[in-house]
């Protein structure tokens, strides 16, 4: 269209107006998703359960016949998505503004602006994330395969000194945190009060306590922040200044400890090392230096703080199945007596020749997902799907719980069974949805440490199994303990482990006995 006439321009103009505003209008007259209704102010807040919310979302999902529900929260609105697909077509597939993360009051007073998985999307996320890729991406893990194996078999060490060869959770995080102190910062840590250890541990505590919904009443109500201290019943300023000084610590800590091996010389080669390494070369003394060093230090910590808590609580899930399903148990022992036999321990080059094995790591990873509802997203535009309006600023909550016990893709699925992966002849099942797609998240917040945590999953899965039985622990009667899975899931909480294993290991033969002693010097 030629707008050469001032009268031409102008209609130009209204007629754009025009479209933009009904266009808007059209789409501020769709409805929201279906949910409960809403209280005045007060939204859906005493909707929203504090014990296993993500089950309620699933009897939601059944009374209002959508798998894309809305709630409205005091400070923001928030959706949920109980299917793959919803959570697929949104935060994979319209990335672009689905890949911001929610902010808290409680996140901003403890300090957990350094951790990756919650950081606004903006310069800094694209900036520590670019760094943690950079070792963490599928061609990159192989590297740590040699330090995995040893803090693997040092921790089936440990069990064969266990007091009557009890598991505990215990030194499962101690595995865990063994292995990525080790990868990330080349320390090697002491034991399970090695303050390093202590500290992360503390910081996740916090962390799990303030995302329970309506745990603290300033992340809903975001102006009570406002309030003095003094004011009876808030609480929220002390939490913030006991918890912030550790929080800050998981990031300083073990930074400056490898900081100081590499001035003394002494530093073993680590993800950090080599980042430190990196930064000093392409930035040396200009003052873009302390940004960069701000970006890796995120990374570091976050490996940490990432890897421990989940690869744990999977880890401790597969511990209990085997307890619970000993035919499960059974047949992984066959597979793996028939390829490797019973003079050597497994080696993540046997992957490929263990197929029941690799769906036991994909059943360990469905059964019990250990972060429920994922970690929410935030969307930065209003939106539209399947004629719902998406309000701006929603936190969308990808319901992981829903989308590993969905019946379609998993039949039986509170029965831990991972012969549902495999065809007839032994084989990884193409057909069938494999968790490892969906429960690392999505988009371009998917889990960055995936490849690496399926590869301890792989090592420490085949490791256990070819050289322990893992039974019940004997109750007071001295018959083995019968377990109930469902007394082991907590109720609260982001992230989902038990509090104890009630489970011991004992070695499948002498053979076994002398395996692991030689495999640790
Ligand atoms: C079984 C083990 C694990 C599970 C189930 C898991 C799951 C997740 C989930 C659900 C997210 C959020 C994704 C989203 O926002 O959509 C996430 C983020 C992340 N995870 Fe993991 N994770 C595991 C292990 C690890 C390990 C071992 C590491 C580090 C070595 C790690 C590093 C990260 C990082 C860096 C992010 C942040 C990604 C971003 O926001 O850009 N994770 N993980």
């Amino acid at each position: 269209m030629d707008v050469s006439t001032p009268t031409q321009l102008l209609c130009a103009i209204f007629l754009v107006v025009f479209v933009v505003s009904w266009y808007a209008e059209k789409r501020r007259r769709l409805p929201l998703p279906p949910g409960p209704k809403p209280l005045p102010f007060f939204g859906n807040l005493f909707d929203v359960p504090r014990s296993r919310p993500y089950l309620e979302y699933v009897k939601w999902a059944y009374r209002y016949d959508s798998d894309v529900l809305f709630i409205q929260l005091p400070s923001q609105p928030a959706v949920i998505l109980n299917t793959v697909e919803a959570a697929r077509d949104l935060l994979d597939k319209r990335s672009s503004i689905y890949s911001d993360k929610p902010q808290t009051v409680m996140d901003e007073l403890v300090g957990w602006n350094w951790a990756i998985p919650t950081m606004p999307y903006g310069h800094r996320w694209r900036q520590s994330r670019r760094y943690f890729h950079q070792h963490f991406h599928a061609g990159a893990v192989h590297k740590y395969r040699e330090m995995q194996t040893r803090g693997v078999r040092a921790y089936l060490r440990r069990q064969l000194e266990a007091d009557g060869g009890k598991a505990t959770t215990l030194s499962v995080m101690h595995l865990v945190s063994a292995v990525i102190m080790d990868v990330t910062y080349g320390i090697r840590i002491k034991g399970m009060d090695d303050s390093f250890v202590t500290e992360i541990q503390d910081a996740i505590i916090s962390f799990n306590e303030m995302k329970v919904p309506g745990a603290f009443w300033v992340n809903v109500f975001p102006f009570l922040k406002h309030l003095p201290r003094w004011v009876p019943g808030v609480t929220f300023h002390r939490y913030g200044e006991m918890h912030r000084p550790r929080v800050a610590a998981v990031r300083e800590h073990p930074f400056s400890q490898t900081v100081q091996d590499m001035e003394h010389g002494v530093a073993p080669p680590s993800v950090m090392q080599s980042l430190i390494q990196t930064i000093q070369k392409r930035y040396g003394d200009s003052k873009e230096y302390e940004e960069q060093e701000g970006f890796i230090k995120d990374a570091g910590s976050t490996a940490y703080g990432a890897a421990v808590e989940t690869t744990y609580a999977t880890i401790c899930w597969f511990i209990l199945a085997m307890a619970i399903y000993p035919q499960v148990q059974e047949k992984a022992q066959r597979e793996l007596d028939h390829v490797i036999g019973r003079n050597r321990l497994p080696e993540y080059e046997d992957l490929d020749s263990l197929p029941y094995i690799q769906a036991l790591v994909l059943e360990s990873l469905r059964w019990i997902p250990n972060i429920p509802m994922g970690v929410p997203h935030r969307v930065l535009e209003e939106d539209e799907y399947r004629g719902y309006r998406i309000p701006k600023g929603s936190t969308m909550i990808p319901n992981i719980w829903a989308m590993c016990h969905e019946e379609a893709d998993y039949p039986n699925p509170y029965v831990f069974d991972p012969e549902r992966f495999l065809t007839k002849d032994w084989r990884i099942n193409p057909e069938v949805r494999d968790p490892s797609t969906f429960v690392f998240g999505f988009g371009r917040r998917i889990c960055a440490g995936r490849y690496f945590a399926k590869q301890s999953l792989f090592l420490t899965i085949s490791s256990v199994l070819s050289v322990y039985n893992v039974r019940p622990m004997n109750g007071e009667d001295n018959k083995p303990l019968s377990l109930n899975i469902s007394d082991y899931i907590p109720k609260e909480g982001l992230f989902l482990h038990p509090e104890r294993l009630d489970c011991v290991f004992v070695p499948r033969s002498a053979q076994a006995t002398k395996l692991i002693r030689q495999s640790v010097e």
